[in-house]
């Protein structure tokens, strides 16, 4: 062949290369509680994860995390802060996913407000639960941050 690349097996296009996606997840501390929702999603099904989302072209990190509570559950949060970042290759399913997620924390504007799930096919609903006595399966990279130690309430 002319450039030297291998014969296609077919006529289909060659698949563009997979990029990582940059998530941000989002802790609402409530006294000691924490918001989770158990996920209805493929990617992490049946775990419980914090609400959030994919950050979108121009967006901040805290402008991100605040669209995406709003979006999920309704609540406003303010105070918004970047916490940490991990990197997670889920390299065994069929079609491999990075992702970089940006955790952030927040509180919620006014503390009656009460979570709402708006995503009803991305979430079997919100819950508070104490820091001490979180649920389980936890979503694999929530997992890996807190066996590694990390606390939201105590990170600087
Ligand atoms: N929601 C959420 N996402 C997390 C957590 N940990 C973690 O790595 N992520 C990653 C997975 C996704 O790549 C990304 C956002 O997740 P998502 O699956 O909730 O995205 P979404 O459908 O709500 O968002 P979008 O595509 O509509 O913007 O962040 C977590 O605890 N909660
Ligand atoms: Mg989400």
């Amino acid at each position: 062949m002319e450039n030297g690349a291998a014969p296609m097996s077919s006529s289909l296009p060659p698949a563009p290369p997979q990029k990582p996606k940059v998530g941000v997840a989002v802790f609402i501390l409530k006294g000691e509680k924490v918001l989770l929702g158990r996920r209805l999603s493929s990617v992490g099904h049946n775990t419980f994860a914090l609400p959030g989302g994919h950050l979108e072209f121009g967006e901040s990190f805290e402008e991100c995390a605040a669209r995406e509570v709003k979006e999920e559950t309704g609540l406003e949060i303010e105070k918004t802060e970047y916490l940490t970042v991990t990197n997670n290759v889920f390299s065994e399913r069929a079609k491999p996913l990075h992702l970089v997620c940006i955790f952030i924390r927040g509180v919620l504007a006014d503390t009656n407000q009460q979570p709402q799930n708006l995503e009803p096919e991305k979430c079997d609903g919100w819950d508070w639960y104490d820091w001490n006595d979180l649920p389980k399966p936890l979503f694999h990279p929530l997992e890996v941050l807190v066996q590694s130690g990390f606390n939201p309430f105590a990170a600087t």
